[in-house]
């Protein structure tokens, strides 16, 4: 059970979210729209197709012109002309046939088209014929795709709350929009706290260490589809810190910073909080103590930027492993919020699978370990628990990336990571063959 001074990891989401509201949306072009939220409800513009056109390179005809066609009985019609793609064909005479191509507009009168290879032309670049024997007998509307089959003007194509990817753009394209209302991608700011920061691959003076979690953050916005905003690091004073909050509240919809939120002489923004009437008079922050290991010391509140607006700020942790953790179940669903994700909530699990090795976790405090997928171990443990809900697929298994097992500070290994495993409070760790949950982590797009 987590301690009376602890509150549930969900609970602080909640109360998180509840504070934020979806960005304002704009007017984006289509090209500029993947992976934006979509603001309206969109019905077609346009007819699709837009006009009745061939589905195969070919000839136009009327239907009843070829009746009788077979292999051996082929029906002969003079071709009139050619119906290229991109331009509108004159009407068929009857008793005649015309070139057509795949996509081009059927010329007024045809009602079927026979496929090349069903007449005694070959398929490729020739000159115009002059006739054209056909072998197979067409139906009406053989080959021919009617204007607003796919859908017509007026038809609901698309719901507000879409994630524009690639297919729901050219959804849209294709019903005669250019420009659609989305919400933009919400801008992240990083502020990391700490004297002992220096920039990654510099040499360290005693007590100094690379600043992984301002490069681990902006990682992790790309990786949520957000934009990154730059990230400053703040001496560990309240003035210094209150100057980095302030200016990357300017171009920001979100500051997060990492570090000086737990119980250290020195805690920046502990010392800022507890002095609002000098250099923090622009900021507020609030401190919780949620139940969850790694990323116990939570800080969340807002900046005034100089143009008066209120920037939501999420102060996580300093530990990396707890960044990590407290990027995953705070600051993502933070952002799917902002960006107008519909159902932005606390990240919930997605998969279960089985501890191949032990580890220790706190009891009254949830686990999320980082875990990397591993064969089965040889022997399996005995006896092997069944899943809470009874037996199901097998299960994957999985290992604490790190031999330590549980560290909030063990940066090095995180590269394998995964997932993060999650241990409820009541337990103590996990034991070879339990059974955890896992949340999966943000990741870079893979190539194809
Ligand atoms: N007396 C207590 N001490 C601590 C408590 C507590 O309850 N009582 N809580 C512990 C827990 S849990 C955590 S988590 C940490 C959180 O500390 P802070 O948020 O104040 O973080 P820092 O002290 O600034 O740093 C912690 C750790 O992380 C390293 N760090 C910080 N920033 C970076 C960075 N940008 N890149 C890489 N590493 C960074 C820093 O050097 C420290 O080692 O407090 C515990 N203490
Ligand atoms: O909560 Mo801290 O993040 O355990 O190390």
């Amino acid at each position: 059970m987590p301690s009376p001074t602890m509150i549930p990891p969900e609970r602080y989401v909640d109360e998180a979210l509840a504070a934020l509201r979806p960005l304002g949306a704009i007017t984006t072009r289509l090209e500029d729209a993947h992976g934006l939220v979509l603001a309206e409800d969109v019905t077609a513009a346009l007819p699709v197709p837009p006009w009745t056109n061939s589905a195969m390179d070919g000839y136009a005809l009327r239907a009843e012109d070829a009746a009788g066609a077979a292999e051996q009985a082929p029906v002969v019609l003079p071709v009139s002309g050619d119906a290229p793609a991109g331009s509108a064909p004159a009407p068929l005479a009857p008793g005649t046939a015309m070139r057509i191509m795949t996509g081009a507009m059927l010329p007024e009168g045809a009602d079927a088209v026979v496929r090349v290879e069903d007449t005694d032309q070959s398929p490729g670049p020739h000159p115009l014929p002059g006739r054209i024997a056909i072998h197979a007998a067409p139906a009406i509307g053989l080959n021919v795709r009617r204007a607003g089959e796919g859908c017509a003007v007026g038809d609901p194509v698309m719901r507000a709350g879409t994630l524009l990817g690639a297919t729901a753009i050219s959804a849209l394209a294709s019903v005669g929009r250019g420009e659609v209302l989305a919400r933009p991608r919400p801008r992240v700011a990083v502020v990391s706290t700490g004297a002992e920061l220096v920039d990654p691959g510099r040499s360290l003076a005693p007590g100094e260490i690379p600043d992984s979690n301002s490069l681990l953050l902006a990682g992790l916005v790309r990786e949520c589809g957000a934009a990154f905003a730059g990230a400053r690091r703040s001496a560990d004073t309240a003035e210094d810190l209150a100057r980095a909050l302030v200016e990357a509240a300017q171009d920001a919809d979100l500051v997060v910073t990492s570090g000086g939120v737990s119980a250290g002489a020195f805690d920046p923004l502990t010392m800022l909080a507890a002095r609002p009437a000098g250099p923090g008079a622009r900021v507020r922050i609030g401190f919780a103590k949620v139940a969850m290991q790694p990323g116990k010391p939570q800080g969340r509140g807002d900046i005034v930027a100089d143009d008066g607006r209120e920037v939501p700020l999420l102060c996580l942790p300093g530990n990396p492993v707890s960044v990590l953790v407290s990027f995953t179940l705070v600051v993502a669903p933070a952002l799917a919020l902002l960006a107008g994700h519909p159902r932005a909530t606390a990240a919930a699990p997605a998969s279960r699978a089985r501890a191949a090795a032990a580890w220790t976790g706190p009891r009254g405090r949830r686990q999320y370990i980082p875990v990397r997928v591993v064969g089965a171990p040889d022997p399996l443990p005995e006896p092997l628990p069944a899943p809470p809900d009874g037996t199901g697929p097998a299960l994957p298994w999985v290992e604490p990336t790190h031999r330590l097992g549980s560290g909030s500070h063990l940066v090095s290994s995180l590269g394998a990571a995964q997932a993060l495993a999650v241990v409820d409070e009541g337990s103590t760790g996990a034991r070879p063959g339990d059974v955890v949950s896992l949340i999966p982590l943000p990741s870079p797009a893979r190539p194809h």
